[in-house]
């Protein structure tokens, strides 16, 4: 069977592949159930449906945590089966390219690559590729030459803040701050305010149909949970003005990260980023009216990306694709003598 060539994007939420001459063919959530303590039973968005569900022999755990695999064993489980379901089942000889946060330890780093390699049998060769390397160039940017650009991903449990030129890292920021802050933030703002506990896909839900960086809107939606007073279950209306409350102050948080890096960018690159902008990716940049908070607090242009929660993916997509970008992908030998 020919070799097959995959790029991993190991998200804290989501995990995605794309497959050489595919495209991106999976991405779902990165989340494992295992039934009393050893047998996986569900793997992604299947796992995901049993979340706070489950029955105490049924534990569902995600093993990536603020960027980094807090679970080794369990995220090699999930791995092992994800890549059998993108092989159909199959053992194939496979080369894989994953990306990696860049401001995380090189232990961290090697952790990535260790659990593709003990995830199948069969790898032929594993590239490391930077996290916002990869993002920049999903985005569409070309990052090989003098030109400075700023890239800030918001994800699930991290912001990557970076400043990219001649295709290496020129400054690189990672705080924990994504989605799931805010999702906890709007779980205890409604079980303060309202006496009402909810579960995180119902603050999920929340904070995508709801939430704004903006003050000012006007929307509202009906929730279920349980009332803490009585312990029955109870529904209610929750306005967008709550959830801007009980998330603007995450919101910047980015914000204050952003200007710190701008501060510390060297004035050659800062010009460039005066004509091409910010540009933002990763699933929360979907936060309406976060473009306009960031460029007010910074006077720059902003620009959020199409796709934005896929441009890591799509980025290690086109390394694999595109002969010229090759060098921009490293092994682990040349790992130590990285930033
Ligand atoms: N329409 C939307 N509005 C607001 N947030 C959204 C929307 N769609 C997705 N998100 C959020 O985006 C986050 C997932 O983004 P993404 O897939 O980029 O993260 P990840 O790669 O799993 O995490 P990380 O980069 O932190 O490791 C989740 O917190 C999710 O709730």
């Amino acid at each position: 069977m020919a070799a097959k060539t995959y790029g991993i994007d190991l998200g804290t939420n989501t995990i995605k592949v794309y497959k050489k001459g595919e495209g991106v063919i999976l991405h779902e959530r990165n989340i494992i159930a295992i039934e009393n303590k050893k047998k996986v039973i569900a793997v992604g968005d299947e796992a995901y449906e049993m979340n706070e569900k489950a029955p105490a022999t049924i534990k569902v755990v995600s093993p990536v945590r603020s960027g980094v695999i807090a679970d080794i064993s369990n995220m090699q489980r999930l791995l092992t089966s994800i890549i059998s379901k993108v092989n159909g089942g199959k053992k194939s000889t496979s080369t894989f390219y994953i990306s990696v946060p860049t401001d995380i330890t090189s232990v961290e780093k090697k952790s990535f690559y260790d659990t593709v390699l003990a995830s199948n049998s069969k790898v032929k060769d594993i590239s490391i590729v930077e996290k916002s390397i990869a993002d920049a160039l999903g985005v569409g940017l070309d990052i090989t030459n003098a030109r400075g650009v700023m890239v800030v991903n918001i994800g699930a449990d991290t912001t990557e803040i970076s400043i990219i030129s001649l295709g290496g890292i020129v400054l690189s920021k990672l705080i924990n701050v994504g989605g799931n802050k805010l999702d906890e933030s709007i779980k205890l703002y409604v079980k303060k305010k309202y006496n009402l506990a909810i579960g995180s896909k119902t603050a999920e839900t929340i904070k995508i149909n709801l939430a704004s960086a903006l003050p000012g809107s006007d929307e509202t939606i009906a929730v279920f949970g349980r009332n803490i007073v009585n312990g029955l279950p109870a529904q209610m209306d929750i306005n967008s003005e709550m959830v801007y409350d009980s998330i603007k102050e995450y919101l910047h948080t980015i914000v204050d990260a952003i200007k710190v890096i701008l501060e510390r960018t060297p004035p050659e690159i800062s010009s460039d980023i005066i004509e091409s902008g910010i540009y933002v990716t990763g699933g929360s940049s979907a936060i309406k009216g976060l473009d306009t908070l960031i460029a007010s607090n910074t006077d720059l242009k902003v620009n959020i990306c199409d796709k934005a929660d896929s441009t890591v993916v799509e980025g290690l997509g086109r390394i694999i694709e595109e002969p010229d970008l090759k060098e921009l992908a490293y092994n682990i030998k040349q790992m130590t003598t990285r930033r």
